[in-house]
């Protein structure tokens, strides 16, 4: 009987601009339900990796797979259909709709709601997008215009719009970027939340280490390209070639944070 392949799978993932080796010889893995922080100083190759994994940017060599099928080099669309979500660093929602509507005009993208036979408007099932708004902590502001939320309050509708295509892998780039401390927590205990109940797995890419130290399972450092450190969260932090790259960039963890935060 053959293993079950993980949710996504990496292996010797390569890319170079002209001289820069921005990624090198990548590999990794990700198991569904599972929370994996993507770290590295900045110009490591953390974005150049994400581009790769959704598909908006070509390997020069590697592969891709998720649960088992390559989707190395495939179309950023094609990819989000076969079920790898992703959110930005700045938030990519309609500022003069409502709240409902984002999440909405994000089910449509997926084909949950239904067009009439001449594709005119489209039948919205509000009760699809309540749900979702529901699960993350929203659904008091579904009839509020984008547009005057919070930073915060933002973050969590692209979360729920995220989860509108229902899917098996989330990219998060920077997901707490710009946060208060109280609502980087929130938001990430949240997605955490999500995650596990719903069987997604996350990887996030995070400069802000209290961050990452708390909420991933598993971490992955990336320096000047190459993958120097795989671990849990004690491990990493205590991997003297990962203090050795973050000196100077706040590797300095305070275990207190932890102990607080999970009261
Ligand atoms: N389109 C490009 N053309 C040329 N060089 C690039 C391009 N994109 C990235 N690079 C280079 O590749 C290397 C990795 O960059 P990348 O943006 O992936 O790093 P990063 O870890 O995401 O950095 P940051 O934390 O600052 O976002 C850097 O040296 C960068 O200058």
């Amino acid at each position: 009987m053959s293993a079950i392949p993980p949710l996504l799978a990496v292996e010797g993932l390569t890319k170079s601009y002209g001289g820069i080796h921005a990624v090198r010889g990548v590999s990794f893995s990700l198991r569904a339900g599972e929370i994996l922080a993507l770290i590295g100083p900045n110009g490591a190759g953390k974005s150049t990796c994400f581009d790769m994994l959704n598909g908006q940017n070509k390997p020069d060599s590697g592969h891709v797979r998720l649960l088992g099928e390559e989707i190395t080099g495939r179309k950023p669309r094609e990819v989000w259909r076969l079920g790898v979500g992703r959110t930005f660093q700045i938030t990519a929602t309609f500022a003069t709709m409502t709240v409902r509507e984002n999440v909405q005009v994000a089910l449509v993208s997926h084909g949950k709601q239904l067009f009439n036979l001449f594709g005119s408007a489209p039948k919205f099932d509000r009760g699809e997008a309540g749900r979702l708004l529901e699960l993350v902590g929203m659904g008091g502001y579904a009839d509020r215009p984008c547009g005057e939320l919070a930073y915060g309050d933002l973050k969590r509708l692209e979360l729920a719009v995220a989860l509108a295509n229902q899917p098996k892998l989330l990219l998060m780039d920077e997901p707490t970027a710009g946060m208060a401390p109280r609502e980087r927590v929130d938001l990430m205990r949240l997605t955490a939340s999500i995650a596990r109940e719903k069987s997604i797995g996350v990887l996030f890419t995070e400069h802000d280490m209290d961050v990452v130290f708390e909420h991933a399972d598993r971490i992955i450092v990336l320096n000047r390209g190459t993958l120097i450190a795989e671990g849990s969260p004690a491990e990493v932090r205590g991997n003297p070639q990962v203090q050795a790259v973050y000196l100077g960039e706040g590797l300095v963890y305070d275990a207190r944070h932890r102990e607080g935060a999970s009261t």
